[in-house]
């Protein structure tokens, strides 16, 4: 089967004792095997909201998810989850850190320990292994992380802002070798940014969100050439400018011209 995930009109109230909140209204989106989708929009628009259902952690008013053919209905080892903060343990090694997926999801065999070595060698960080976070960068931090999520086989993974922590240089070569390592392993990803050149950078499809309530505002593809680069050099292509335009137009940005 060639969808990965299916989002069929997700809909999600939040109840407090002041209000009633419709976060999402109506939301419907497939998305196919080895695919990149961003989703992007103002504050509170629901973006975090949808990636929580997505990931099994919040079961949404009404709508249905499917991962890989099969209903969510919790947290699964299909989906693995990379954040703006990499959470690492600071009294365990590199390599610990790396099989910790593993262990938590209790498939810590020699063969997947070997995995998650060979991912920490893909990454420049084998020489680490033997090092606390604290004896790291941020962003080499950050790869640690995406090796724990990889380590264990997810077939979707959902960023959430993972690079917005992270000097802007650091950032631009996390894009790079995040896109290539997924393209790679033909992984299908969520990815939820604030910024736009981000989106379009590593995307192949980007669905634009507006708030209240939370509903799909736009959805853009990405060019054929756009797609085929790497981040930083899908950057430099002329209709990067142009889709980057667009887009900001959907924030009522300021047009200049
Ligand atoms: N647990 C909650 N209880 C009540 N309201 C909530 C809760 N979580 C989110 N909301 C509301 O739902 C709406 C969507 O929030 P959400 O955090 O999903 O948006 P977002 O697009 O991820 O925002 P940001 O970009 O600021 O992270 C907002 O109006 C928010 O205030």
């Amino acid at each position: 089967m060639d969808r990965a995930v299916h989002v069929g009109d997700v809909t999600q109230v939040y109840v407090t004792e002041e209000r009633a909140t419709l976060a999402l209204q109506g939301i419907s989106f497939d998305i196919a095997n080895g695919e990149f989708v961003s989703l992007i929009g103002p504050s509170g628009c629901g973006k975090t909201t949808l990636l929580s259902i997505i990931a099994g952690l919040l079961p949404p008013t009404l709508g249905e998810v499917t991962v890989a053919g099969q209903y969510v209905e919790g947290p699964s080892s299909k989906v693995g989850y990379m954040l703006q903060q990499d959470y690492l343990f600071p009294w365990r090694t590199i390599e610990a850190n790396a099989c910790m997926g593993l262990e938590i999801a209790g498939t810590l065999t020699k063969e997947k320990k070997q995995g998650a070595l060979h991912l920490l060698e893909e990454m420049g960080l084998l020489a680490f292994k033997d090092y606390y976070p604290a004896q790291l960068s941020g962003g080499m931090r950050q790869r640690v992380a995406l090796v724990r999520t990889l380590a264990t086989e997810p077939e979707l993974l959902l960023l959430d802002e993972p690079f917005s922590a992270l000097d802007y240089q650091t950032k631009l070569q996390l894009e790079d070798l995040v896109v290539e390592t997924l393209r790679a392993k033909k992984k299908t990803a969520i990815l939820v940014t604030h910024d736009i050149s981000e989106a379009i950078a590593m995307s192949d499809r980007i669905i634009v969100l507006a708030p209240n309530p939370g509903r799909i505002r736009k959805t853009f593809q990405m060019t054929e050439a756009v797609k085929a680069a790497v981040p930083f050099q899908a950057r430099e292509l002329p209709e990067f400018h142009v889709l980057f335009r667009q887009i900001w137009q959907e924030f009522g940005g300021v047009q200049h011209d």
